[in-house]
């Protein structure tokens, strides 16, 4: 139960690794698509969720740089599901101003699903509420090695010396800059009882409380959520210091 005495404490960005969709369905004795299918519904209950608890940024891992390694065929249908999920949800975005945001690599992304997002994008730029951000195509040491490599152009070319470099200069080069003031992840969930960070947000991590559940992603829900949200109200916070 929300402390509500307590909406102060509430996390302002919560990240989600949205494990356990393959085995939700093979319980179900249902094919894996399925999983992925109802998978995009346990989105929907948690966004409307966090966007009513007032949150304001929730990122979800919905695709890792290493996901390219599973078999073509099921690439490709994950490729389409961006698509679908926009197709499907954007007027309820809408109606609970919820902005779209992505963050990760274009590399090998397919053109229709660019568009999709891009346009997803674009319909919900001028919300003010919740932003919803899809880390997708996303790796934490690939982000992390992309913003080294741009800091060390500058120094290349004088703009910079090396003592020079701050993390403030780190976090200008990664992906979540743009959620600037809300880059810090908070709360970090995990679903279906893994319990590794598997290079999601390895630096905007670095002081969050970590949520785990051994629900499968497709049974996760509001109240679930909500229980995360008490758990890490009862926690004391304290950033290193005593
Ligand atoms: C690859 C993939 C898989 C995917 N699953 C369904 C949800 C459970 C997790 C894995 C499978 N979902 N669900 C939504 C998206 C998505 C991605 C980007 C975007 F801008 C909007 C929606 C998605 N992308």
């Amino acid at each position: 139960m929300i402390m509500n005495n307590q909406k102060e404490n509430i996390p302002n960005h919560v990240a989600i690794i949205m494990d356990g969709n393959g085995r939700w369905a093979q319980k179900q004795e249902k094919p894996r698509k399925m999983g992925h299918e109802e998978g995009m519904e346990a989105i929907r209950r948690v966004t409307m969720q966090a966007s009513k608890r007032g949150v304001k940024v929730l990122t979800l891992y919905a695709f890792s740089t290493e996901n390219w390694k599973r078999p073509p065929q099921e690439v490709h249908f994950l490729m389409q599901l961006p698509i679908r999920f926009f197709d499907r949800f954007v007027p309820e975005l809408q109606k609970n101003n919820v902005k779209v945001n992505m963050i990760g690599f274009e590399e090998k992304v397919p053109k229709s699903t660019k568009k999709a997002i891009s346009k997803a994008m674009d319909q919900t730029k001028n919300n003010t509420g919740m932003t919803l951000n899809f880390a997708f195509n996303y790796g934490g040491r690939a982000e992390i090695v992309k913003a080294t490599q741009a800091l060390c152009e500058k120094v290349l070319k004088n703009e910079l010396t090396s003592t020079d470099i701050t993390p403030e200069h780190i976090e200008e080069h990664l992906f979540t800059h743009s959620l600037t003031p809300y880059q810090d992840v908070d709360l970090l969930i995990r679903s279906s009882g893994e319990k590794r960070l598997s290079n999601f947000l390895l630096w905007q991590n670095a002081y969050s409380e970590f949520y785990f559940t051994d629900l499968l992603w497709p049974d996760f829900n509001a109240k679930i959520f909500d229980e995360a949200l008490f758990e890490y109200q009862k926690r004391q916070r304290r950033y290193g210091a005593l």
